[in-house]
């Protein structure tokens, strides 16, 4: 058991998958793994072990933004031993060409947060996503026929910026989306020293407003899930 989750130890696998809705955890469990057992309900924030293609894998649902994100993913590599995980989220694209429905692997992610900043006053540390599961993931894309989207994206402290002006910035020097929790993730993964990896849906288009229903988001990103399934268990 630790801080915010009520696992016994061994009930969490060393891969989780980790989305920042709960019912998104709900519905990988439910959808995807056989045998799924809910191993927590702390705050809501559920997550269950089951298998795979005979893998033994975790879904834990973290929350909305970097602190939250931070304590879930602090924990299950801390307290429970978890040594690969990857974000499944979803995320505002800022570029003509990526659509909504798009998957995007997150190679990197820039971010205007404190947390990586005030750990390294003066330098600007790079958040990066594991090349192994990365290569993992795209080739997994590629075999379901897919166009992924490979490349730098936002976590960002603000849903609401509403800073137009950035976002165009940052469109310009081919940042693909915005989201809220890759950068941590590849901080703590870098930090501890474990495999970190965000593949992200396009649940909504920044620039055209294009969006899709709080239900789909909780429900139709198959595709994201299957290739960070995919390359989890290749
Ligand atoms: O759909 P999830 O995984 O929560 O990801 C995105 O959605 C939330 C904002 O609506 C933020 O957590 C953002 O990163
Ligand atoms: O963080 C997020 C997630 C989805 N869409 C956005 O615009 N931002």
């Amino acid at each position: 058991m630790s801080v915010h989750i009520e696992a016994k130890a061994g009930e969490i696998a060393e891969t989780v998958l980790l989305p920042g809705d709960p019912l998104r955890a709900k519905y990988i469990a439910e959808t995807f793994l056989e045998n799924a057992v809910c191993y927590n309900q702390v705050r809501g924030m559920l997550g269950y072990t089951g298998t795979y293609k005979g893998h033994r894998i975790s879904v834990q649902g973290t929350g909305m933004g970097m602190p939250s994100a931070a304590i879930y993913i602090h924990e299950l590599i801390n307290d429970y031993g978890a040594k690969t995980l990857v974000r499944v989220g979803t995320c505002g694209a800022i570029q003509r060409d990526v659509k909504v429905r798009d998957v995007i692997i997150a190679q990197a992610a820039a971010t205007n947060s404190a947390i990586i900043r005030n750990r390294f006053p003066g330098y600007d540390f790079p958040q990066i996503g594991d090349f192994e599961l990365m290569m993992k993931a795209y080739n997994s894309g590629l075999k379901k026929g897919l166009q992924l989207r490979v490349g730098n994206v936002l976590s960002s402290d603000m849903f609401y910026s509403g800073d137009q002006e950035m976002t165009a910035s940052l469109g310009a020097h081919g940042v693909l989306a915005i989201e809220m929790e890759a950068a941590v993730l590849y901080y703590l993964a870098s930090k501890f020293g474990v495999k970190g990896l965000c593949v992200l849906t396009v649940s909504d288009h920044i620039l055209t407003g294009e969006e899709t229903t709080a239900l789909e988001r909780q429900t139709t990103f198959n595709d994201m899930i299957e290739v960070a399934l995919e390359a989890v268990t290749v």
